[in-house]
């Protein structure tokens, strides 16, 4: 039976019937979404009906998401609509390794270009709104795009415009290499170099960023099974058309009490077949007397690029 339920500012159609959801998690869907920032790319390879999806489109991030079960991604668009983000959102409907390889793989064939227009097209769309949501609101966005606007403060934007977020939230300058932000890189998608102020340079770089050259959050939420998927990352990204820091993972996964923080990064590391540096915990809640949900975060290894090769074959577009 299809119901309503709200979460924060957003109200989620459902049929408990056909689809997963759990309000215990409100919280979490929360915490995650608040480390997002305007124009963010993120992908969500578990995105049932959209309770991380749908706020952080909300937020201005454009969101690529995905769920095996059509019943969820039934209501994930009915919800993306009726929460007047549909054109932020993009949604798949395969298999979360299928969905990976498909959006982070560089596609060679013209039927995969063809397919990637309404990537692009949201894109444009998206990140649009994100700038201009984020004027309207006096959002950090807004305040960087004046303070661009002087030349007496140019020093103090440029460190912005180079800024990323740390897991915790906090804005560390300098982290990201300045093409993501600027035309004047000439990037391979442009094919132009153009001049303006900070707003057509942020337009122009987080709106010609495809997901197979810049992606800034992964979602996993798939607990009991999720870390098995990171070997979804291993030679899938071409670092010569990455742009910018590897993506936040942010895969859920539960740990026994007989099991050890240690363990599961030592299972994400060989799911992976790389090293992951700083990984950061999150207890999100206790699910049985000797369980407990956990968020893993950490960036996705530079190990897991693959380096270019030339006259590389097409990829499999399996299920588009
Ligand atoms: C724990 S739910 C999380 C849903 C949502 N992200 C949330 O936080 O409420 C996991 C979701 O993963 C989907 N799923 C399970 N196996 C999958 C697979 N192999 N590929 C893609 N999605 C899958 C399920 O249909 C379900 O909607």
């Amino acid at each position: 039976m299809a119901t309503e339920v709200k979460q924060y500012g957003a109200t989620f159609k459902l049929d408990y019937s056909l689809v997963y959801w759990n309000s215990r998690l409100e919280h979490e869907h929360i915490r995650l979404v608040s480390q997002f920032r305007p124009g963010e790319t993120i992908c969500d390879m578990f995105a049932g009906i959209g309770p991380f999806a749908i706020p952080a489109a909300q937020k201005g991030c454009l969101v690529y998401a995905n769920d095996l079960n059509p019943d969820s991604v039934h209501y994930l668009k009915i919800n993306a609509k009726i929460n007047k983000v549909d054109a932020c959102v993009v949604a798949y409907n395969m298999d979360a390794r299928k969905f990976i390889s498909h959006l982070m793989a560089e596609p060679i064939c013209a039927i995969d270009l063809e397919s990637d227009n309404s990537m692009v097209k949201a894109h444009d769309t998206c990140s649009t709104k994100a700038i201009d949501d984020a004027k309207a609101e006096g959002t950090e966005l807004g305040v960087r795009e004046k303070a661009v606007a002087g030349n007496d403060v140019k020093s103090e934007a440029e460190d912005v415009r180079n800024s990323t977020r740390t897991i915790d939230g906090s804005v560390v300058a300098g982290k990201r290499p300045p093409d993501c932000f600027t035309e004047e890189s000439g990037n391979a998608h442009s094919g132009t170099k153009k001049k303006g102020n900070a707003h057509k340079r942020m337009k122009g770089s987080i709106l010609q960023a495809k997901p197979w050259e810049h992606v800034d959050h992964v979602i996993m939420n798939l607990p009991a099974s999720a870390l098995q998927f990171l070997d979804a990352f291993r030679a899938i990204i071409s670092r010569k058309n990455w742009r910018g820091p590897l993506p936040l993972v942010h895969c859920y996964c539960f740990i026994r009490a007989n099991e050890t923080q240690e363990f599961i990064i030592s299972e994400a590391e060989s799911a992976l077949n790389a090293k992951i540096k700083d990984p950061m915990f999150h207890k999100v809640r206790d699910v049985a007397p000797n369980k407990a949900m956990f968020c893993l975060s950490f960036r996705l290894p530079e190990a897991c690029f693959i380096e270019d090769v030339a006259n590389s074959t097409c990829h499999n577009t399996d299920g588009l």
